[in-house]
């Protein structure tokens, strides 16, 4: 058994297989109305816009993932077809946003599990009625590092939720539902596997923590609210860190479980923003966590490109070298002149 869940010989099959999902109620449906993507299996032909997709990517901001898909273009040398510009597919949603460059979806997918829950029952969706074969899913997320500076990579092995519990935990009639959070750890590796040496970032492969709030989800001494001390967030911090668990976020345990359960590859792959074992703000000049939010779209694109059998180069423009530091929990940052 693999830990998808799913045995060898069912991971080859699914190497060239459809996407199926575990509903017995959508083969019955005269249409599906994708509703939050603005897209319908009546209304659009989904297998004309969406057959050729391999790799599904998902962050946050639809920024981001715009700036994403162009980077991506240039990368995997995709050109729009003529008279045309890259448009957000699922703009009359008013909720997500999501680009098309080739093999490659970009999505945004807003703050917090419900948020990235709702997008994926409908990605998934999405990639079942397209006909989709064996899409990898990517979230490219930000977070805090427990132990790790900022703008260093966390891949997560696995995911835990505030109480350190490996699955996701959802009331369904009335009832309490798990799902547990297992991501593909091959594919961590192989993300890994992708550093370079000239890349200014670390790479952590460890579980992380997602939570339900940024603060005091998260022990923040800085939210509205807060009723602990200093003293009792480091604890926390300091004995999660111990269990290896090495980053926080919002979407993890949502996103490990559900690509679990349809089956489909899954990776996450966030940038530090700061070290929470240091501080809680983040205070980092808006430039620098712009160019931090690259740091994983590099390693994706490299991941892409490789499956691809196109050549993968280190980064085309310089950014900030990280300086290690003896001390245990520390690294200090060279900025560039050119880049503050
Ligand atoms: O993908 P992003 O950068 O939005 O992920 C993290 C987790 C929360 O959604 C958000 C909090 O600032 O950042
Ligand atoms: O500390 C952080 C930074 C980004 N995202 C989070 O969820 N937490």
């Amino acid at each position: 058994m693999s830990n998808s869940g799913h045995d060898e010989e069912e991971r080859d099959s699914f190497d060239d297989a459809n996407v199926h999902l575990c509903n017995p109620h959508i083969a019955g449906m005269e249409q599906d109305i994708l509703y939050h993507l603005a897209l319908g299996s009546g209304s659009h032909d989904l297998v004309e816009m969406f057959s050729d997709v391999r790799y599904v990517c998902m962050g946050g901001t639809p920024k981001r993932m715009e700036s994403f898909a162009y980077y991506l273009m240039d990368e995997i040398g995709y050109k729009l077809p003529a008279g045309t510009t890259l448009l957000d597919i699922s703009h009359m949603s008013y909720r997500y946003s999501m680009f098309k460059v080739g093999p490659v979806l970009c999505f945004s997918h807003g703050m917090g599990i419900p948020s990235v829950g709702i997008l994926l029952h409908e990605v998934i969706k999405l990639m079942y009625h397209a006909q989709c074969k064996n899409p990898i899913f990517f979230r490219l997320g930000t977070c805090g590092g427990i132990g790790i500076e900022g703008g260093n990579l966390v891949i997560t092995e696995s995911a835990v939720d505030g109480l350190l519990r490996p699955y996701l935990e959802l009331p369904v009639l009335g009832k309490l539902q798990r799902k547990p959070a297992i991501l593909d750890k091959q594919l961590a590796n192989d993300l890994k596997n992708l550093r370079l040496d000239d890349d200014p970032f670390s790479i952590t492969v460890g579980k992380t923590m997602c939570t339900y709030d940024f603060y005091e989800g998260q022990g923040r001494l800085d939210g509205a609210f807060c009723d602990y001390t200093e003293e009792d967030k480091l604890n926390f911090l300091k004995k999660i860190h111990k269990e290896n668990i090495v980053n926080m976020e919002m979407e993890s345990l949502c996103f490990a479980a559900l690509c679990h359960q349809a089956g489909i590859r899954g990776a996450v792959i966030c940038v530090t923003l700061l070290n929470r074992l240091n501080g809680d703000q983040v205070a980092t000049p808006k430039e620098t966590l712009s160019n931090w939010q690259e740091y994983p779209q590099l390693l994706v694109a490299r991941y892409i490109k490789k499956n691809m059998g196109l050549p993968v180069n280190k980064p085309q423009r310089e950014y900030p070298q990280v300086v290690k530091c003896p001390k245990k929990h520390s690294m200090v940052r060279q900025e560039s002149a050119s880049f503050e």
